[in-house]
């Protein structure tokens, strides 16, 4: 039976859309690095429920959630080259290196083409399909520098930080603490990146057995970003309260610039006509050895009957 709350709380999926039409309608219409100009608000938050399976899962447009799994699949590995990406089908980082290769080389290769180099061509990969030090390697090896001899030299040490693991072995041994944090911004680090991390802090906090998320994200891309984003970071809480022996509490997003681009004007006008509907439900096949031993296949989605896809340019 439901509780007299459950029955009469919106479906979750309108603070998306409120989000949307409130940048849309009143947000600060200015140019950006881009160049496309956006309309954006500043601090912004959303709150999900992902008790007994729930995802923030969008059902007023098609997210290719198994897309967006493998990229955070992907960031686990601690790879930042697109090379995995690309032999996987998945083209979403492949327009930042495929800009700085015809910025560089003058030659107007296609995407489709420059892709299949990259996966057919190892050497051509660790050439030009390397992201720098993004999400992936600061969330595994977030490198630690050790004097080394006397004229006050430092030296790389061959293992970093893993903060994933530090986070499984900190939820388990001390659930209690205020320092769960995965923080993908690293100062030194950030010119050396195709682009800052967006996702830059997780936060997780352990209240009566449930396992809660905090993300913070500083720049936000609300059509095509956002959905991959509130996924990751649900399925990272699933993930981790499997491993950790928890219930997956509440997911709380984050946001900093938060913002409309403006050749987004079309499908927003339709998202903004639609109406949420369903409830999907994910669960994990099986219970992998560690966190870092997920695969695709292990992701079931249930009860996800969205409406039509709408495409949309990405802004480089
Ligand atoms: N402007 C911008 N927006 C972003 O969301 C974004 C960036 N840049 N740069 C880095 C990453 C790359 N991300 C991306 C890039 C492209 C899609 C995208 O095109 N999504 C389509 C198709 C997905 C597919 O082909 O499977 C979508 O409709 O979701 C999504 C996220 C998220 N990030
Ligand atoms: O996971 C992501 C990655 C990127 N974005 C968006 C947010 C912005 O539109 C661009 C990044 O540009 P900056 O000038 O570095 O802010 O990418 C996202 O929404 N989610």
């Amino acid at each position: 039976m439901m509780s007299p709350t459950e029955s009469h709380s919106p479906h979750f999926e309108w603070q998306y859309l409120d989000l949307m039409r409130q940048i849309w309608t009143q947000g600060d219409e200015r140019m950006d690095r881009t160049g496309v100009g956006t309309r954006a608000v500043f601090g912004t938050q959303l709150r999900f429920d992902l008790s007994q399976g729930r995802v923030p899962l969008l059902s007023t447009k098609r997210v290719f959630w198994k897309t967006a799994t493998r990229e955070f699949l992907w960031f686990l590995t601690g790879d930042t080259n697109i090379r995995a990406l690309c032999a996987q089908g998945v083209e979403i980082w492949t327009d930042w290196p495929l800009d700085r290769y015809r910025r560089e080389t003058g030659e107007d290769i296609s995407r489709a083409d420059f892709s299949a180099r990259i996966v057919a061509d190892a050497a051509f990969a660790a050439q030009w399909g390397d992201l720098g030090p993004v999400y992936g390697k600061q969330w595994v090896d977030w490198p630690v520098y050790e004097p080394a001899g006397q004229d006050g030299l430092f030296r790389r040490r061959a293992q970093g930080v893993n903060q994933v693991a530090g986070l499984v072995d900190s939820l388990r041994h001390n659930p209690g603490s205020r320092r769960h944090i995965v923080e993908g911004w690293n100062v030194a680090e950030l010119d050396a990146m195709a682009l800052p991390p967006c996702h830059k802090t997780y936060q997780f906090q352990v209240a009566d057995n449930r396992l809660s998320c905090v993300l913070y994200q500083r720049s936000c891309d609300v059509v095509l970003g956002l959905p991959f984003n509130l996924w990751g970071a649900a399925l990272f809480v699933h993930m981790l309260a499997q491993q950790c022996d928890l219930e997956p509490g509440e997911l709380v997003w984050m946001g900093g610039d938060t913002h409309l681009y403006l050749n987004h004007a079309d499908l927003i006008e339709a998202q903004l006509q639609r109406v949420p509907s369903g409830d999907p439900r994910l669960s994990i096949a099986r219970r992998p050895e560690s966190i870092f031993d997920y695969r695709i296949e292990d992701f079931v989605v249930e009860g996800y009957h969205p409406q039509g896809h709408l495409a949309a340019p990405v802004a480089v």
